[in-house]
């Protein structure tokens, strides 16, 4: 669990986060939706630790990282997993030697026994035979199973994926989605996803937090966001033609 309360962030006189408070639930896929410029990803760094809020407090578990000396943010950055945009695997290693990097960064355990790791991953994610294959050598949806290995080889309790499925077409995308739950579920992992993707939130949006010029304007499920009348909400969800499309049938049919 991840608990936020009353986090704002400003560059200069810009006040980009206004004051967040919400929950990220334990075991389950907590998306974070808004428009374009709305401060999702100053939002991300601020609960990777990567900016200081001015003010408020990020609980992971019972501890905010606010109070954690050196060690326990050691500590803690060894139990998160980062799903970058785009995989950011490196091109001149390998697939089995991008995923074992962050063993050999965090762990000093023998050869073998990392060897063993990633191949229990890569089989996790579905990928056998390709350890020696290069990124450039495998398909955009083979890559983000890769990253997913990588993210998840060191057993997080805490996964952070942005825009997980950009570039893939609609049908890898949801399997990409859908691992990322099914991999939250099994490991009973605290997984937020930042995107901008309706398909998404309809697929994997346990909770979904809705951000608008810094500010925190609704959270609820994927059940909820097609029911709100919360104006940005409804804006935002139909501002793709199929969702307008399917609110037409729907309210046709009501
Ligand atoms: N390092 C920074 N210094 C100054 N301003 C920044 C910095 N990072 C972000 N901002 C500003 O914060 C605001 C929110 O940006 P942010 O990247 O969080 O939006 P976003 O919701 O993630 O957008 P997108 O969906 O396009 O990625 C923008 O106005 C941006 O210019």
């Amino acid at each position: 669990m991840i608990k936020v309360e009353n986090v704002h962030k400003s560059f200069g006189d810009e006040k980009i986060l206004k004051g967040i408070n919400t929950e990220f639930d334990k075991g389950k896929t907590n998306l974070i939706i808004g428009q374009s410029g709305s401060g999702k990803t100053v939002f991300l760094k601020c609960l990777l630790g990567l900016f200081k809020p001015e003010q408020g407090r990020i609980y992971y578990e019972d501890k905010a990282i606010q109070d954690m000396d050196d060690e326990e943010q050691r500590q803690l950055r060894e139990k998160i997993g980062m799903l970058f945009q785009g995989g950011a695997l490196f091109d001149s290693m390998n697939i089995e030697e991008n995923v074992m990097f962050p063993l050999r960064m965090f762990t000093n355990r023998k050869k073998s026994d990392h060897l063993d790791r990633v191949n229990a991953v890569l089989k996790r994610v579905k990928l056998e035979n390709v350890n020696k294959k290069f990124p450039a050598e495998i398909s955009g949806g083979m890559q983000k199973r890769v990253a997913i290995a990588r993210a998840i080889v060191n057993e997080p309790r805490f996964l952070f994926c942005d825009e997980p499925n950009s570039g893939l077409d609609p049908k890898t995308a949801t399997i990409i989605d859908n691992l990322i739950q099914e991999i939250t579920h099994e490991n009973n992992i605290t997984t937020i996803v930042v995107t901008h993707d309706m398909n998404s939130v309809m697929e994997i949006g346990e909770k979904v937090v809705f951000l608008k010029e810094g500010l925190l304007v609704w959270q609820g499920t994927n059940q909820e966001i097609f029911k709100t009348d919360h104006e940005d909400v409804t804006n935002f969800v139909y501002s793709s033609d199929l969702f307008k499309k399917i609110r037409e049938v729907q309210n046709k049919e009501a």
